[in-house]
């Protein structure tokens, strides 16, 4: 099956699940609970918006299981940072993708230190070597170079690729219902405090008071997509934020910590 038809199959059963509902189908009484009316679940550009209660993770694990599909996740730890690393791959080994084929790939200058982590059937892990660096700038931006190199290499037949920062941890399902073409994170703090890009000779630019959703700066990248998100997750926090109401489950959550400390250069 190609990408293509899978993205169609995506978006199609959250159509499905909405019809269920209307025709009152045997799926119906749970297809009906899959409904909120206190948040945005469509963008603009009718991307789906991943908040819990807007999908059925039963059907929508029903019809990708079957297709047997392959999901890589790049994670960088560099320097100090692999301290991050150990509960990062324990909470996913719990959470992401559980019954899936998932690949971890460890980015990291501290081999030595990756820990043991027992995965399960159908999950394994790669660590590739990456020099040490003492700016973070550098680490943080030479990333997507070298997740390109791995994709040319290795990732051919792979069917989604999630870039993630290892200063993460799951703690709810982080499944199918995140498959798209293009997906981002929606960042749980206030809007107003964005850092939006006002520098208008950037590409990114945005002018004040333009612009919809903030994506966090990891989610999941593919090549040959453009840049508008085809679909967009719901319900990460950073716990020094308060907790929104309207996160029902917290999927992952961002470690808070001191940037002093930990990277390489302030
Ligand atoms: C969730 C989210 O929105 N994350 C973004 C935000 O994260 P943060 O501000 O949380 O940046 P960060 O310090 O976590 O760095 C991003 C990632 O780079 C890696 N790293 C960084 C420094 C280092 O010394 N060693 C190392 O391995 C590590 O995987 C880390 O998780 O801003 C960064 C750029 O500043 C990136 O855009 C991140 O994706
Ligand atoms: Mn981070």
């Amino acid at each position: 099956m190609t990408t293509r038809t899978r993205q169609r199959l995506a978006l199609l059963s959250l159509s499905l699940t909405a019809q269920f509902s209307k025709k009152g189908s045997s799926c119906g009484a749970k297809a009906l609970d899959v409904y909120r009316s206190d948040v945005v679940s469509v963008t603009p550009w009718l991307a789906p918006v991943v908040w819990e209660g807007t999908f059925n993770p039963v059907l929508l694990d029903s019809i990708y299981e079957p297709q047997n599909i392959s999901v890589a996740v790049t994670v960088f730890a560099v320097g100090k940072y692999i301290m991050f690393l150990k509960n990062f791959l324990e909470t996913a080994e719990q959470h992401f993708f559980i019954g899936f084929n998932v690949h971890v790939y460890v980015f990291t200058d501290r081999t030595k230190d990756v820990p043991q982590v027992k995965m399960a059937a159908g999950r394994q892990l790669t660590v590739r070597s990456v020099p040490s660096s003492k700016r973070w700038q550098e680490i943080s931006a030479r990333r997507m170079e070298l997740i390109q190199l791995l994709i040319e290499e290795e990732l051919h037949h792979t069917d989604y690729i999630f870039c993630l920062d290892v200063d993460s941890k799951f703690h709810g399902r982080w499944g199918s219902e995140s498959l798209g073409g293009l997906v981002a994170v929606i960042h749980p703090d206030d809007r107003s405090r964005f850092p939006y890009e006002r520098r208008p000779e950037s590409r990114a630019y945005l002018a004040p008071g333009e612009g919809d959703f903030y994506y966090c700066g990891g989610g999941v990248w593919r090549p040959r997509t453009g840049s508008t998100p085809a679909r967009c997750l719901a319900g990460g926090e950073w716990s020094h934020l308060k907790r929104k109401p309207e996160i029902h489950i917290i999927r992952f959550s961002g470690v808070v910590k001191n940037y002093a400390d930990i990277r390489p250069n302030v």
